[in-house]
């Protein structure tokens, strides 16, 4: 027996479980390939330990440090290898033994009672022990920094029993040594291996080779000072991040210090009106070791569309969502985050104001969801709203034009939904120096409503819902007078008249005098009724198309108006008829759009009347 194999230490690993290495392949990690970036994570850790002391002892310690991986294809080895603070036979038997094995035993206890076991999913210290996701055997070789330390080699074939020995290595630091088992093999592969670092890897601090090769980006630039980062930079880097996308519109430095430790860039990808809220873009880091791309836990809501990454050193590396959802902290990184983004849009918004109407297009969406979402937030940004407008400026905030609207317009605040379908409305208002808002994105339904709650003197209106005072024409009292050859005033006439017509049908009719000669007639829809409607269809539910809340207003100021008078002064009640339901269906058409049936209708009438104006021009002829 050599003296070499008399100091070899078998040991237990004791824990009363009969083997947590199945437990620990099945669900500890829900992807296999998170072995690597444990290890390289515990490389780096052990070089930083290393410079850490050498700085406090003042060691003289000139190296090159780097990590690097190694794969034998022959061997089926995959060794990580760091030239860090290394371990001692005692401290492996501390570490690596006890310490995990503590955890492991927690692991397994709760893994016992839990519900869901991915639940469990979180941070136990067992960073090393996922090498036995993809490894039947384990090798640690390492050799401490301490003057006068000992090499030591430890093994475990992933049963609860390890064996210790002492190992003469030339060089500081520690070597893994993964025996990949067969049903990992896609590890015994070099590409596979830098697609993983590449993932986990890309911004370590400290070089990561592979095969000899510097496979990461050792500064990235959220961990340099913003006032030294040029513009085009941070656009590099976002291409780095997202090659594909776009350039992003803008961005946020992060560089928090106090209550915790937050770093990152925050880009402000170009946006589409509506956006996916479900998945985070952000990706997540812990000192510099990339964790995760999709925890919205971290994100405030409305923040999800955003990109770019955070570092937040202070949140374990194997993160769960469970534990995202109860930990203190992860709220108060959210408040950051939502603080930073309101005043980086107030700033935009305050130092060029056209250049911000741009970019007020692209993030106009998030901002009033954001606003819904989170009161803080809502009184950052209220001042900067904008809105489109018929106003010549084409955007404005609601308080400018409150300053402007009126007296007599009181708190309404007037806006169309659709330009084209609501144009004629919109001339009207505007004819009387009303303005328009223009609200037509999703949203804006639930945003005005939102609004108006939060101050209850607000109401917003649209443009069909009710013919404001200043659009009727008070000084026409022709519409009233009665003429010498019969007992009804013309608005009678046209009122009784119409209610025969459309009121079996359901529709309410009111005659006015409107201060617009061309417009025959238009369709009013209940504010209140309407949007009653809209947000019972947004959530889901469907309700008939009832015309019980619509009014036909028919305008007897209007050139076709006082024809249709005229043609029922003169017996005429069939053209009469032909001519109101034409002038009810123009009024329809601008807001909906007609059934087959009603289309149909629409177009023989279109077509007799036209056969009535050749008539006519003949008669005159
Ligand atoms: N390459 C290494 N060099 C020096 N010490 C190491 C190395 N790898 C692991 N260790 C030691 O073993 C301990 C246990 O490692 P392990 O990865 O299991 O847990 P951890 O790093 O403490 O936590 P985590 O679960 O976040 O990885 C480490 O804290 C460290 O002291």
């Amino acid at each position: 027996m050599s003296e070499q194999q008399e100091k070899i230490e078998q040991g237990n690993i004791s824990i009363h479980t009969e083997n947590i290495f199945p437990i620990i392949k099945k669900w500890l990690y829900s992807e296999h390939d998170i072995f690597l970036r444990e290890l390289v994570a515990n490389a780096v850790d052990a070089i930083h330990k290393l410079k850490q002391i050498g700085t406090v002892e003042g060691l003289q310690i000139g190296d090159d440090f780097a990590v690097e991986i190694e794969m034998d294809k022959a061997a089926g080895t995959v060794t990580v290898r760091d030239n860090g603070i290394g371990m001692t036979a005692d401290e492996i038997r501390r570490y690596i033994n006890q310490i995990a094995f503590s955890s492991a035993k927690e692991f397994v206890s709760r893994f016992r009672d839990a519900a869901d076991p991915n639940q469990l999913i979180g941070h136990f210290g067992l960073g090393f022990y996922s090498a036995f996701m993809v490894a039947d055997k384990v090798e640690i070789r390492s050799l401490s920094y301490q003057e006068g330390a000992e090499g030591a080699h430890w093994v475990c074939d992933g049963s609860t029993r390890y064996e210790l020995r002492p190992f003469a290595k030339a060089d500081r630091g520690t070597e893994v040594i993964l025996h990949i088992a067969k049903e990992s093999s896609e590890f015994l592969d070099q590409e596979r291996l830098r697609q993983v670092l590449k993932r986990y890897c890309n911004f370590l601090p400290v070089p990561i080779r592979l095969g000899g090769e510097v496979v990461n980006d050792c500064a990235p630039l959220w961990c340099r000072t913003p006032s030294e980062i040029s513009e085009e930079e941070y656009r590099q880097f976002y291409r780095k991040l997202y090659p594909l996308a776009e350039d992003p519109l803008f961005w946020i430095h992060l560089n928090v210090d106090f209550p915790f430790n937050l770093r990152g860039i925050i880009y402000f990808p170009r946006l589409n009106n509506e956006f996916d809220v479900t998945k985070s873009h952000i990706k997540l880091f812990c000192n510099q070791v990339f964790v995760t791309d999709n925890c919205p836990e971290l994100i405030p809501e409305f923040l999800l569309p955003l990109q770019g990454c955070l570092d937040a050193p202070d949140l374990p590396l194997n993160v769960s969502r469970s534990y995202l959802q109860k930990e203190p902290q992860v709220r108060k990184i959210r408040e950051v985050l939502a603080g930073r983004v309101a005043a980086r849009i107030v700033e935009l918004a305050k130092k060029d104001r056209e250049s911000f109407v741009d970019v007020w297009e692209m993030i106009h969406t998030f901002v009033k969801f954001g606003m819904m979402q989170d009161d803080k937030f809502r009184s950052r940004v209220e001042d900067i709203v904008l809105f489109r407008t018929t106003h010549e400026s084409g955007h404005t905030t609601l308080k400018d034009y409150r300053e402007r609207a009126s007296k007599d317009q009181g708190d309404k605040i007037f806006y169309a939904t659709d330009e084209v379908g609501q144009a004629s409305y919109v001339r009207l208002f505007n004819s009387q120096g009303r303005e328009v808002l223009i609200l037509d994105a999703m949203i804006d339904s639930h945003f005005i409503q939102f609004l108006e709650m939060k101050n209850p003197s607000l109401r917003f209106i649209r443009v069909d819902a009710e013919v404001d005072a200043s659009l009727v024409d008070e000084e026409d009292k022709a519409a009233d007078l009665v003429s010498a050859d019969s007992e009804k005033s013309p608005r009678e006439l046209l009122n009784e008249f119409a209610t025969g017509l459309f009121g079996k049908e359901g529709v309410r009719v009111r005659v006015e005098s409107l201060k617009d000669e061309q417009l025959p007639g238009l369709l009013l829809v209940d504010e209140r009724l309407r949007r009653f409607r809209e947000m019972t269809r947004l959530s889901g539910r469907d309700l008939p198309d009832g015309d019980d809340e619509k009014t036909f207003l028919v305008n007897i100021g209007s050139r076709a108006g006082k024809r249709i008078v005229e043609l029922l002064r003169s017996g005429r009640r069939d053209t009469a008829e032909l001519a109101l339901r034409h002038v009810y269906d123009l009024a329809c058409l601008s807001g909906q759009a007609f059934d087959r049936e009603r289309m149909e209708a629409f177009l023989q009438r279109s077509a007799r009347l036209l056969e009535l104006v050749g008539a006519a021009e003949t008669e005159e002829g």
